[in-house]
């Protein structure tokens, strides 16, 4: 087994975010909403953690039986769009996988492991219909889903959501049945995130895991419910929504997607964002591993282009997972030129703090006051 695969477990999650429903109040600064569901205080790893839709990749994802499914023309990895060249390859994407198979590429296994997950977790479906695929373009603007009167009824898809929470594999199953097949080009490529050595949930579980971006127009957020196990609440929030309801102790958010969540800050829109995350997609990502940094009063988790973060970060932590400091965040902070940081003085006090251009024409996060819901760049902090 590769060191890949010994250290961390490959995941995909999606930011799910819908609107055009007509329902956000009009005092709103955003017109979309996204999904956010709490995990179960029993989990092994982020317990009662608010986090998006996503899990563990499994071999179902990456079955060969899915080509019979998917559209036959071309080569597979043709069903994408092509990335730019020269774009940011994490190594989540570029790996060779035999044990699983090498049927389909990666992009395509890991964006139907976020699909399966969404469904799973939310009851959400992100399908598309077999014969509309050809027509599927993200040009088009934000997604839809399938229409009600194309699904089983209730009691019939809880039990077949039942079936795949049981077993992965059902999951293809329900897309034969439906004539249906999982909505590939409504998600797109966002991040890569390495959960950080020194923060491992029980029995050393870390994930090395794929971020996408799914946008959903028309009607309005669609109805998310809990599967009482994993998952003990599902909510649509607003960026600023989900940003106030961590900093006033609601509920507790882990880094990565508090950074995500500060990132979708910018856009007030649902369709600029969706044209910002289908257009930049082909730009790829890199990996980020945050590296803990503990100061005296808190800790900072350094990301790449921080100038303290380390040349030769510690992927595995065999050597030297943690750093430590004297000295308190504030020195931290005023001696630092360079900064891509995600700073927390405790639990719910947490700011992220950036000035260097981000890389594969992303966007760098937005510092939120929510009490005011105003925002301003680190740079203007400092
Ligand atoms: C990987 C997950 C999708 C969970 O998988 P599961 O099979 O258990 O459903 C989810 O946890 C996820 O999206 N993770 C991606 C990013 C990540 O690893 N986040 C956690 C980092 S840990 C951390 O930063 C702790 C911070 C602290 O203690 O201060
Ligand atoms: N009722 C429950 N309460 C807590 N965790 C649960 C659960 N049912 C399933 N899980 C956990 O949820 C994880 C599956 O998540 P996913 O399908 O999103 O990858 C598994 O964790 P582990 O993989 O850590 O064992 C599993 O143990
Ligand atoms: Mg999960």
């Amino acid at each position: 087994m590769s060191s890949r695969v010994r250290h961390w477990r490959e995941a995909a999650t999606v930011l799910l975010a819908a609107g055009g429903g007509g329902g956000g109040s009009s005092s709103s600064r955003f017109d979309y909403k996204v999904l956010l569901l709490r995990r179960s205080p029993r989990s092994a790893f982020l317990p009662s953690a608010h986090v998006f839709p996503g899990g563990v990749v499994d071999a179902a994802d990456f079955s060969a039986d899915w080509l019979h499914l998917l559209p036959p023309e071309g080569p597979l990895p043709l069903l994408l769009p092509p990335l730019r060249a020269g774009a940011g390859r994490a190594p989540l994407f570029a790996a060779e996988r035999p044990e699983l198979g090498t049927a389909l590429p990666a992009d395509v296994a890991f964006r139907i492991c976020a699909i399966r997950e969404t469904f799973e977790e939310a009851g959400v479906l992100l399908l598309v219909e077999a014969g509309e695929v050809a027509s599927t373009s993200s040009a088009q603007g934000p997604a839809r889903l399938l229409a009600p009167e194309r699904l089983p009824p209730g009691p019939e898809l809880a039990e077949w959501r039942r079936r795949v929470q049981r077993q992965p594999a059902a999951f293809l199953q329900l897309c034969r049945h439906l004539s249906c097949v999982p909505n590939l080009w409504a998600l797109h490529e966002w991040s890569n995130w390495l959960t950080p050595v020194g923060r491992a949930g029980r029995g050393g579980r870390r994930y090395d895991t794929a971020f996408y971006l799914c946008c959903l127009g028309h009607g309005g957020p669609p109805e998310a419910s809990h599967d009482r196990g994993e998952v003990t609440a599902c909510q649509w929030s607003s960026p600023l929504e989900a940003i106030e309801l961590f900093k006033s102790q609601d509920i507790w958010i882990a880094p990565p997607q508090f950074y995500e969540l500060c990132r979708l800050y910018n856009f007030s829109s649902l369709h600029d964002l969706h044209r910002f995350g289908s257009e930049r997609a082909v730009e790829g990502c890199e990996r980020w591993m945050p590296v803990i940094l503990v100061a005296s009063d808190g800790h900072i988790q350094l990301l790449p282009g921080d100038e303290l973060y380390p040349d030769d970060p510690d992927l595995t932590g065999e050597r030297k997972p943690i750093l430590t400091s004297n000295k308190k965040i504030e020195d931290l902070m005023k001696e630092a030129r360079k900064l891509h940081r995600i700073v927390a003085r405790d639990l719910h006090n947490v700011t992220v703090c950036v000035n260097i251009q981000p890389k594969y024409k992303h966007v760098n996060p937005l510092v939120v006051d929510s009490k005011v819901g105003n925002n301003a760049d680190c740079n203007s902090r400092l």
